[in-house]
């Protein structure tokens, strides 16, 4: 192993000795910082018997010439495939090449389908049924539902329900199939993964070392949190470009220490400074130190040994420019992708139907470009738009013919998620970035950009050309120079309220609990242990896209009326703000905001009667009230009135609050009624006890001095903390920070809290705390009332600093 031999950094030996110690690590590797030969150097450092999870195969080969024999390199789909799927080797042969008329046979499909105006084969509806299996397979789901249906070019949202709803049958359907020795469904490798991950495997070792965790699917990070065995995360989550619906990212919320190697050995000081500042717009606290020795710089780079482009279209162009000048292009991944939206606008063009999978549901170039106007149409189709009407499908099929491959070219373009993992020489970054243009007098560039971006400027080794993100640049060095006090949208940290804070390790909060409660992660560890074996979560299996922010709040609701208290504040401060003569962004005329503020003032007084016993209203009443009592707290909480799924937004001058409350959705009263259920027992107790020790939405002493606090209970002393999440496993640590924030801002003592707690609403499960118990984990090194009295003093001053333009 020649990198052991290496002279480790003192941030590779301290990865090594937290590593030699037993502890759960996150390690966070920037690019190039040398993740391999740590991994390796921990590995050698024991004698237990250690796996190591790859992203893919060709990184599990390399790996296993670097790890000493104690360790198994390996990928998922590897382990999956020796615990289950070899079981299935047959038919993954058998089905490799079946074709779809045979599968939309076996699944019974054999005609068309209307969906509004539009029409799907039989093959078609195949195709997105297996589809919507495979989706389910990369979930943490144990059942098949209609959100597994991906996005539909060509349907609007109710189109896209409908379709979801009638294709969820089969897809159940195909489950089954799948799973039964008799099948005879296509077989394929995500199937076997899935069936693995629902034996909760133990994997076979005494230490686990998962690579690239940042881009983990959510199936396998489920694995992986649930193992006894030591486990090592390793990434970036600066590099996190793959977004998995929903998915937090896994590395900054684990339940382990944190370490970091900054120290870059593939560039030298200059492109660690442009790397720098895309880490910083990325949200990143992370700094990079470029330690490669020789020639390594910025400069201009005519032809480069590679182009990075943000997608298809700005690599078509480049590489169709290339042509022009007769240097030999290769396009990283091939052509073929581009060849099929070729071949696709052809037959479109032509006023025949196409099978490609963007572009099925359309009957002609037309309609696809008319589609692509909307605001609401994928980005992916517009690309395909643009690239298309530029170059004209026949200049794209000829470009591609014209291509080389890698091992011959002079030039290789690639878009930035096909460089993952890749390095070159010599770097030009592509002009196909973009700005933040849908937000007006945004500053800065959007994470998710900054982060490809990143990605991008980090594979030179000895010359960025970075003339293609020149406005960017300029953007972000501004942005720069107040990174450390505000957001990349320029809001100042110490204004943010608690759950805001927590997003950013440098805020006023933030940085108080790393100083005075240090261990929190300890916290989630024994969250850990005592939600495991709680039943699956309860959630809406039928609805496409379940409002999960707005059905949060109406559960929320729901208790707080359960414990004797109304909806709170927020809601009666969004009711009112409809009826004061400001301008809201968005909002709609007077008339209509007269309506929705008389609509809202009747709802309080239902709500009201009902609490004071005058009226009693029924489970699902006091549902569907508190499904729109949400719109208008959501109003207050923006300062904007969204239209994106807002009931309210529905309204007109006529609206009255019994039209709005027949709009809530089916789904919404069958699943708050499931969690209802749930939470009869658990609050049972709570409900019995006196009126003033049944406190909802309590504000602390202390939520003035950050942009405000306040907490779901206080029940009899214990301070509870309600998640209606469908992924109990994947808690942050920042629901664990959010107590102790809660904890920690009651400065006099005025709830007299002895226990924290949080609640599962979608599993009734109710996990808790003394406070004694929660402060001795999470590391406190004074007592509650010090502790209190230090965090005022450090949010007075963080204020005064903000306020007074310092720091
Ligand atoms: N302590 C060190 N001193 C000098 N060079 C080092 C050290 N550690 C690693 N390197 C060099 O850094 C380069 C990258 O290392 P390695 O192959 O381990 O990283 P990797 O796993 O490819 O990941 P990444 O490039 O993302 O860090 C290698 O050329 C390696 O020899």
């Amino acid at each position: 192993m020649a990198t052991v031999s290496l002279r480790a950094t003192a941030e590779q030996e301290a990865a090594r000795e937290a590593f030699a110690a037993g502890q759960d690590l996150a390690l966070v590797a920037g690019a190039g910082t040398g993740k391999t030969s740590t991994l390796a150097l921990m590995g050698s450092s024991t004698r237990r018997r250690g796996l190591y999870v790859a992203f893919n195969k060709p990184i599990a080969d390399e790996a296993r010439g670097r790890f000493a024999g104690n360790v198994q390199c390996r990928t998922s789909h590897s382990l999956a495939h020796r615990a289950v799927g070899h079981r299935f080797q047959d038919r993954l042969d058998a089905s490799r090449h079946m074709p779809l008329k045979r599968t939309a046979k076996l699944l019974g499909l054999d005609r068309d389908l209307a969906v509004g105006k539009r029409r799907l084969r039989a093959t078609t509806q195949a195709r997105l049924v297996m589809e919507m299996v495979r989706r389910f397979c990369y979930s943490t789901d144990d059942q098949v539902a209609a959100r597994h249906l991906g996005p539909v070019n060509g349907l609007d949202d109710q189109g896209a329900q409908y379709l979801a709803q009638v294709l969820l049958k089969r897809a159940r359907w195909a489950w089954d199939d799948i799973c039964s020795p008799e099948g005879g469904l296509p077989f394929q490798h995500d199937h076997y993964l899935k069936m693995w991950a629902l034996t909760r495997p133990r994997l076979p070792a005494d230490f686990v070392l998962l690579d690239e965790a940042q881009d983990t699917n959510p199936v396998l990070e489920e694995i992986f949190l649930a193992q006894d065995a030591q486990r090592v995360c390793v990434g970036d989550p600066a590099q996190q470009i793959y977004e998995w619906r929903h998915a937090k990212d896994i590395m900054s919320g684990f339940p382990g220490r944190q370490l970091e190697l900054t120290q870059s050995f593939r560039f030298g000081p200059a492109i660690a400074e442009v790397a720098n500042r895309w880490l910083r717009a990325a949200a990143s606290t992370m700094q990079l130190t470029g330690r490669a020795g020789g020639a390594s710089g910025l400069g201009r780079a005519e032809v480069p040994d590679a182009v990075l482009c943000r997608g298809n279209a700005d690599a078509l162009a480049e590489v169709l420019r290339f042509l022009e000048q007769g240097v030999a292009v290769a396009l990283a991944g091939g052509g073929k992708p581009l060849l099929k939206i070729a071949e696709a606008a052809v037959d479109l063009q032509a006023g025949r139907r196409t099978s490609h999978h963007e572009l099925f549901l359309f009957s002609s170039w037309g309609e696809v470009q008319e589609y692509a106007e909307q605001d609401s149409a994928a980005a992916e189709l517009k690309a395909i738009v643009e690239l298309v009407d530029t170059y004209g499908p026949q200049q794209i099929i000829a470009a591609v013919n014209r291509m080389t491959d890698e091992d011959h070219a002079q030039v290789v373009v690639s878009t930035v998620h096909k460089a993952k993992g890749r390095e070159w020489r010599r770097v030009r970054i592509g002009d196909g970035f973009t700005p933040a243009v849908d937000q007006p007098g945004a500053r800065g560039v959007h994470p998710a950009e900054a982060r490809l971006i990143y990605v991008a400027v980090t594979r030179a080794r000895e010359v960025l050309d970075t003339r293609g993100i020149q406005w960017a640049e300029a953007h972000i060095r501004q942005a720069s120079r107040a990174w450390v006090t505000s957001t990349p949208q320029g809001v100042p940290l110490a204004a943010l309220p608690l759950t805001g804070q927590l997003q950013y390790p440098r805020s006023p909060m933030s940085v108080f609990l790393a100083r005075h409660l240090p261990r929190t992660e300890r916290v989630v560890g024994s969250y850990l242990q005592r939600s495991r074996g709680l039943p699956p979560a309860v959630q809406p299996m039928d609805e496409r896209r379940p409002d999960y922010a707005a059905l949060g709040h109406t559960i929320d609701y729901r208790l707080r009326l359960g414990l004797g208290c109304g909806p709170g504040g927020a809601v009666a401060a969004g009711v009112e703000l409809l009826s004061a003569p400001l301008p809201i962004e968005g909002a709609p005329g007077p008339r209509v905001r007269r309506a929705l503020h008389t609509a809202g003032t009747q709802l309080l007084a239902r709500l009201q009667a009902h609490l004071e016993g005058a009226h009693r209203l029924g489970e699902e009443e006091l549902t569907r009230l508190c499904h729109v009592a949400g719109f208008y707290e959501a109003l207050y909480r923006n300062g904007v009135f969204s239209r994106r799924r807002n009931l309210l937004a529905l309204a007109d001058e006529h609206t009255m609050l019994d039209h709005l409350t027949a709009a809530v959705p089916a789904y919404v009263l069958e699943d708050i009624a499931e969690q209802m259920e749930l939470a009869e027992q658990p609050f049972a107790g709570f409900r019995r006890l006196p009126a003033e020790q049944r406190v909802c939405g309590p504000v602390f002493a202390g939520s003035g001095d950050l942009g405000g606090a306040d907490a779901d209970f206080i029940v009899g002393g214990l301070l509870i903390d309600c998640k209606a999440t469908t992924r109990p496993h994947t808690i942050h640590r920042s629901a664990v920070q959010q107590l102790a924030g809660y904890l920690l801002l009651d400065y006099d003592d005025a709830y007299g809290v002895d226990r924290v707690g949080l609640y599962l609403s979608r599993q009734g499960a109710l996990i808790t705390w003394s406070v004694g118990e929660f402060l001795d984990a999470s590391g406190a090194r004074a007592p509650l009332p010090r502790l209190r009295a230090l965090l005022r003093g450090h949010l007075r001053q963080a204020q005064r600093s903000t306020s007074s333009g310092k720091g």
